[in-house]
């Protein structure tokens, strides 16, 4: 570590984290104004989500939904991924793990960036430790914004971390496919991450406690999962964990290869050997070694919550945004959440009040869109029947829409709204392609559009999107 005295710098913002929901919040609280921010970044401007998960593993799945598409249609050739070209087109979408660009894209927005690990070292004080060990410290004059975002949780289980097992960065960032791979989780990860797994070539097992995949969507969507999956040749063991691990021969070869051996795993009371383990098991928000203590904010290592500014209660110029706050994990929702931090940011620079529905985190409270992009396509937004128990639900076979059953022979699929009212809480749309159908639902939620006057918004003949005259017709039934 230096030995010299840390250097003073004052920005008006200051962001821990260089990943999507810093970037936002940075950009948002800057522009059009001549305050200054500092994006601080301990890995790669662009974060998570540009390098280890949302780019390289939709990279790696379109090509496989396209041959899965071509295959329900009376095309000739044998289609199927090619694991090269797969693995390259991923390498380009992630940038070969090179950051220039996102630095660029920062530096014209007016953005410094300073690489290190950031830690609070006092109200609106951070201190940067860089990868010499030498220190500085800024100071923020209006805010500071903790968007660290998670990291994979490895659970207690014997033999786990000392296998050194895969986390999401090796499955998304693959070199080589396991002959043999164990999934342990039956969430986003672990479906998304099973799906290309099998059709680049692996023998996948998925074991999960749930009696489900993806717990938390409608149950008709996990069973269409849980068919794709088993279809495609995975094994999907339900109620069960994974008891123990043993991997003699364990060696620390790199992201995205095998991690030595074989291993020995057991779970409801069979013993199996694989080549890899994946630990897809959720996440932990990066909040264990901020500091925040210094500051009186206790966290416990978990979530730091925020009120609807995306402000730290108590802590009028301490934000946190993105997966950091557990409010939702994902991308969108994260830069919705740095936008949002930015107009408060930027209104009570000047001493604007905070009147407005632009200054409030509105969405995260039953408006989170999420697709996943499984086999078939899940796409959801707002409430669950479950979590709307009291709503009418409305469901339609997609396969009996003319759009849906031109996209393929045999299309499978079904689209639920849930209806509190004369006002949609609800959607969930599950099959081939399904996507792009869910923004018209967020639309019509965050709008709180009536079905009266959805009636008026025809969709187009002969497209998926006809689907909503059928649930509206349903509906009205
Ligand atoms: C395999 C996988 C696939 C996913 N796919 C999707 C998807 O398709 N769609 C979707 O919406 N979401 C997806 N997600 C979720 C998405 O990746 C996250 O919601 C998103 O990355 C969160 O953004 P963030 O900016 O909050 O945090 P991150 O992207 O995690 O960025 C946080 C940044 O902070 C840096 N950092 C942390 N601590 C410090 C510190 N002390 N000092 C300096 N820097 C620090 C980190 O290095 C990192 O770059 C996926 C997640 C995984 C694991
Ligand atoms: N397409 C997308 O939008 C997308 C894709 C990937 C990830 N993500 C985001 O990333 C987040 C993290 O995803 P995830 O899949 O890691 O977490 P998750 O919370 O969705 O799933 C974790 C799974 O692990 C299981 N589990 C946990 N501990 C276990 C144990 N000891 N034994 C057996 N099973 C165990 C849980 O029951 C669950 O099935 C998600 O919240 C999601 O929002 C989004």
């Amino acid at each position: 570590m230096s030995s010299e005295p840390a250097p003073h710098e004052d920005y008006d913002v200051v962001v821990i984290g260089g990943g999507p929901a810093g970037e936002n919040a940075a950009q948002y609280a800057i522009q059009g104004s001549d305050r200054t921010a500092v994006l601080i970044e301990s890995e790669l401007v662009g974060g998570e989500c540009s390098y280890w998960a949302c780019m390289p593993s939709k990279a790696l799945l379109r090509p496989i939904e396209a041959a899965d598409a071509a295959h329900a249609l009376p095309l000739t050739g044998d289609v199927h991924p090619d694991l090269v070209k797969t693995l390259q087109r991923r390498d380009d979408f992630t940038s070969h793990l090179d950051d220039s660009g996102q630095v660029k894209w920062a530096e014209g927005e007016g953005i410094h960036v300073l690489r290190g690990h950031a830690r609070l070292s006092g109200e609106r004080a951070v201190t940067i430790t860089d990868a010499e060990g030498n220190q500085r410290t800024v100071r923020a004059r209006h805010a500071v914004i903790v968007a660290t975002g998670t990291t994979a949780v490895v659970p207690d289980i014997p033999g786990l971390r000392a296998a050194y097992p895969w986390t999401s960065r090796d499955a998304t960032n693959l070199h080589e496919v396991p002959g043999r791979i164990a999934i342990l989780g039956l969430g986003v990860v672990a479906c998304e991450a099973a799906t290309w797994l099998a059709a680049l070539g692996a023998d996948v097992t998925m074991i999960g406690r749930s009696d489900r995949p993806l717990e938390r969507v409608e149950p008709f969507a996990s069973e269409l999962v849980l068919n794709g999956l088993r279809d495609k040749g995975v094994e999907v063991v339900l109620n069960a964990s994974i008891e123990s691990v043993s991997r003699p021969d364990a060696r620390e070869t790199g992201v995205g290869h095998v991690h030595g051996g074989p291993l020995t795993i057991t779970y409801a009371d069979r013993r199996a050997e694989v080549d890899e383990i994946l630990v897809a098991a959720g996440r932990a928000p990066g909040t264990a070694d901020l500091a925040l203590d210094c500051v009186g904010v206790s966290t416990d290592h978990g979530y730091l919550r925020v009120d609807e500014h995306l402000t730290v209660p108590g802590h009028p110029w301490l934000y946190a945004v993105g997966d950091v706050n557990g409010k939702a994990l994902l991308t969108h929702m994260g830069k919705y959440q740095g936008r949002i931090a930015g107009a408060v940011i930027a209104a009570r620079a000047s001493g604007q009040p905070l009147d407005g529905d632009e200054f409030r985190d509105l969405a995260d409270d039953g408006i989170v869109p999420q697709v996943v992009f499984t086999t078939p396509q899940i796409a959801a937004v707002g409430l669950t029947s479950a979590q709307a128990p009291d709503a009418r639900v409305v469901d339609y076979d997609l396969a009996q829409v003319a759009g849906a059953s031109l996209e393929a022979e045999g299309y499978t699929g079904q689209a639920r709204l849930v209806i509190d009212g004369d006002l949609i809480v609800g959607a969930t749309f599950a099959g081939p392609q399904v996507a792009e159908l869910v923004h018209a639902a967020t639309i019509a939620i965050a709008g709180r559009v009536p079905l009266a006057r959805l009636w008026h918004a025809v969709p187009s003949y002969p497209t998926v999107s006809e689907v909503w005259l059928r649930l509206l017709e349903t509906a009205r039934s």
